[in-house]
């Protein structure tokens, strides 16, 4: 389980997290959704270690993370995987070589060992032979499988993703998100997801927190999503008029 207490991020002036505090489950895909500015992809940095927090903790199965040195931090941060907003592919390497990227780095595995695993992430993300392609040569939907089999590479007990569905059709998204879903329950990880994607929050939103002006202003599941009081929490998810009247009949 992670844990966020009284969470702060300021950047010079502009106070951007205002004393979060959450709890993130094993086993759940957490959402982390708000509007564009309210400080999601912050929030989710300050969880990872890639910002330090101006003030507040977080804990990995109550270690205080906050407190750690970079020496310290490397058993959790081998623990972590993370799909970035772009994939954050490496151009220059195969489709194989990127998925061993973190083996290389954090495992004294042979080279066998390595491809195994590598093939074993790569069915299971159904891109199974494509082992010797690069980059340039896969659509969108491709790359975030691709991202996806290197963040469960190390077989991590957290998995970070960043706008899994940015810049994907309607279909291709729902199969990303169905495939985060299904990783989260196989392996039980504590999954944390920043989103837009309304589709996501009603798909795997087991649950969800909603930031408003640097604060946390709900929580609660998808479920309980479509008949919350909460003014801002319903502009933000019923913007459009076909949401509303979706709204309507549940
Ligand atoms: N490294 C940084 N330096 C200075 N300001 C930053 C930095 N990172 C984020 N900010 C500021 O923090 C605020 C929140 O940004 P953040 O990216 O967390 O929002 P978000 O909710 O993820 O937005 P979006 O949905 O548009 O991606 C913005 O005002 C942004 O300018």
């Amino acid at each position: 389980m992670i844990e966020v207490k009284d969470i702060h991020k300021a950047f010079g002036e502009n106070h951007v997290l205002r004393g979060i505090s959450a709890q993130f489950k094993p086993g759940k895909n957490n959402l982390i959704i708000g509007g564009s500015g309210s400080g999601k992809t912050t929030l989710l940095k300050c969880v990872v270690g890639l910002h330090e927090p101006t003030q507040g903790e977080i804990f990995y199965n109550g270690e205080n993370f906050t407190t750690m040195g970079f020496e310290e931090r490397v058993p959790i941060r081998k623990e972590i995987g993370m799909l970035f907003q772009n994939s954050a592919l490496f151009d220059s390497m195969t489709v194989e070589e990127n998925i061993m990227f973190p083996l290389n780095l954090f495992t004294d595995q042979t080279r066998a060992e390595k491809l195994d695993r590598a093939n074993f992430c790569l069915e299971r993300v159904n891109l199974k032979g494509k082992n010797k392609l690069f980059p340039s040569e896969l659509s969108g939907g491709m790359k975030k499988r691709v991202g996806i089999a290197r963040a469960i590479s190390m077989q991590p007990k957290y998995l970070f993703v960043d706008e899994p569905n940015s810049g994907l059709d309607p279909k291709t998204s729902i199969l990303i998100d169905e495939l985060i879903a299904e990783l989260t329950e196989e392996y039980q990880t504590t999954t944390v997801v920043v989103t837009h994607d309304m589709n996501s929050v009603m798909g795997i939103g087991d649950h969800i927190i909603f930031l408003h002006n640097g604060q946390k202003w709900w929580e609660g599941s998808n479920k309980e999503i479509a008949h919350t009081d909460n003014n801002e929490l319903n502009d933000f998810v019923f913007a459009s008029k076909f949401m509303q009247a979706a709204k309507e009949k549940l």
